[in-house]
């Protein structure tokens, strides 16, 4: 995409598949924005055209004047709107037809169709709001978790800007101490070494801080992938099905009734988990089971986590002990299940596992502790509760994991005593790595690469 704004853009805003609302809206934004409205939209009486109003009336075709919708106009005129240019909504009726309709009409009248994200591109470029902020509109829009779209509001609202641009002006103060001792050292008083080795010191922890909310960012974001695995009728299925509260997956007293993975999505602890119930692992001369099993075997190996599944009347067979050798080395909880029908204390399982929760599928009975141990499994412990707003993506923790490298070589220039022009290098790199993450040094492929991943009409 190359980058320019000014020039009208319009992009249905509303969603357009799969299932209608009952109001679409077409927006568009830029220098002709109220022109191709004004051609467009006929507001009986006197209504005035003014910023922040609302107008009700008629979409009619510019030439023949043929009815298109009854609509609502607004208006929100430059500076005052989401992209600082002037903005035109039109709000339709829903339904795909109405809104493809006045796209039309908007395109034949000289506005260009929006890229992805174009619209909140134009907010970032004009100054409404930084790198941090557009990337928390996107994350809100895709949210699939109440706790995730809790992360992207506070970003929204600065959260993560905020400590950002603090931390990046310290360093910006230290740099300025520094500079000024190379240009003009006579002029002035000594270097507050004391003072400046503290900041970096303060700065770097916080740096850290952020930094550790990474991993709770990813789960939120790309949730986990769980792989119930284990011998024939351990009850692999009927887990799925106690876990996702629904059917999902056949359940009988035959061995070898799941054939093939069967996925399902919930969301547990705010995030997403995909749980995949495997055909359960056994030698076989049937073609189609052998096919399932290695399908199994793959499911677990590809899986963040593996529930390991066993039959507590049947206890730790040599067939349990098979699979659990193919496992071993993949994040595991051993289940042990139908607890219901013999004590789990009588099983010898190996000593080395460390997680086991123990469970009557049949009987709804233990999914709550499984999924506890399921989510201690994935969360690390540094996310502390002060920070549990706070949730950096991929591409602000490789920044930031940058800036704690350059803030790093810093504390090593000074305590190696090299002069001060040392100094100044990581300082820089240190800033533009921060400045990165806000977007106030940033490039167009890193822009391109961020909006790009938006939907049309953001
Ligand atoms: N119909 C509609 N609903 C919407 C949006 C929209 O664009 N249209 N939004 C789009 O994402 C979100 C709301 N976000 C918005 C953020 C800022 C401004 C805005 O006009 N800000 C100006 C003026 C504020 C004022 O007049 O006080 C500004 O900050 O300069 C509008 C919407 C969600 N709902
Ligand atoms: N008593 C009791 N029976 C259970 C429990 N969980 C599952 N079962 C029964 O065990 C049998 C097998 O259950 P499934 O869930 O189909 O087992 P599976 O591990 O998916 O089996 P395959 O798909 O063949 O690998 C069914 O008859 C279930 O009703 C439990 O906790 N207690
Ligand atoms: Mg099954």
């Amino acid at each position: 995409m190359t980058i320019t704004t000014g020039k009208t853009i319009v992009a249905i805003a509303t969603a357009v598949v799969p299932q209608q609302g009952s109001i679409g809206i077409v927006r568009l934004s830029g220098e002709e924005a109220v022109n191709i409205a004004r051609n467009l939209f006929d507001a009986p009486g006197k209504q005035l055209w003014e910023s922040h109003r609302l107008l009700y009336g008629y979409i009619r075709h510019p030439d023949t004047k043929e009815l298109v919708d009854e609509a609502l106009l607004l208006l929100m005129l430059a500076p005052r709107s989401f992209t600082r240019e002037d903005v035109v909504e039109f709000h339709c009726h829903g339904g795909i037809i109405p809104v493809q309709e006045v796209l039309k009409l908007c395109l034949e009248q000289g506005a260009r169709l929006a890229q992805p994200g174009e619209f909140t591109l134009r907010a970032f470029l004009n100054g409404r709001i930084d790198l941090t902020q557009a990337e928390s509109i996107a994350e809100l829009v895709g949210a699939q978790s109440q706790a995730a779209s809790v992360v992207a509001l506070a970003g929204l609202q600065g959260k993560l800007a905020h400590p950002i641009r603090q931390l990046r002006a310290t360093c910006l103060d230290i740099l300025a101490e520094v500079e000024a001792r190379i240009d003009f050292e006579e002029d002035l008083p000594p270097l507050n070494e004391d003072l400046i080795r503290q900041q970096l010191k303060d700065v770097l922890q916080q740096v850290k801080d952020i930094l550790a909310t990474a991993n709770q960012g990813e789960l939120l974001r790309n949730g986990i992938k769980v792989a119930i695995v284990g011998r024939p009728n351990v009850g692999k299925s009927s887990l799925l099905n106690a876990w996702s509260k629904c059917d999902r997956a056949i359940v009988t007293d035959l061995p070898g009734t799941t054939r093939d993975v069967i996925e399902s999505s919930l969301v547990a602890g705010g995030i997403p988990i995909q749980v995949l119930d495997t055909a359960g692992i056994r030698d076989t001369f049937d073609t189609v089971e052998k096919i399932g099993v290695e399908r199994s075997q793959k499911a677990a190996q590809s899986a963040d986590l593996v529930l390991l599944t066993v039959d507590a009347e049947a206890g730790w067979t040599e067939e349990d002990q098979k699979i659990y050798l193919q496992v071993k080395h993949r994040p595991l909880i051993l289940v042990i299940n139908k607890v219901d029908l013999a004590s789990p204390e009588t099983i010898i399982y190996p000593q080395e596992i460390q997680q086991i929760v123990t469970t009557s599928a049949a009987n709804q009975e233990g999914i709550d502790l499984l999924e506890t141990a399921i989510l201690a499994s994935v969360q690390t412990g540094e996310t502390t509760a002060a920070n549990l707003e706070l949730a950096i993506n991929q591409r602000q923790a490789a920044a930031l994991t940058q800036a704690k490298q350059s803030l790093e070589q810093v504390q090593e220039t000074i305590k190696a005593n090299l002069p001060l022009d040392f100094w100044t290098i990581d300082l820089r790199g240190a800033i533009q790595a921060l400045g990165e993450i806000t977007g106030e040094e940033v490039t167009e492929s890193v822009l391109d690469r961020i909006f790009s991943r938006f939907c049309i009409g953001k």
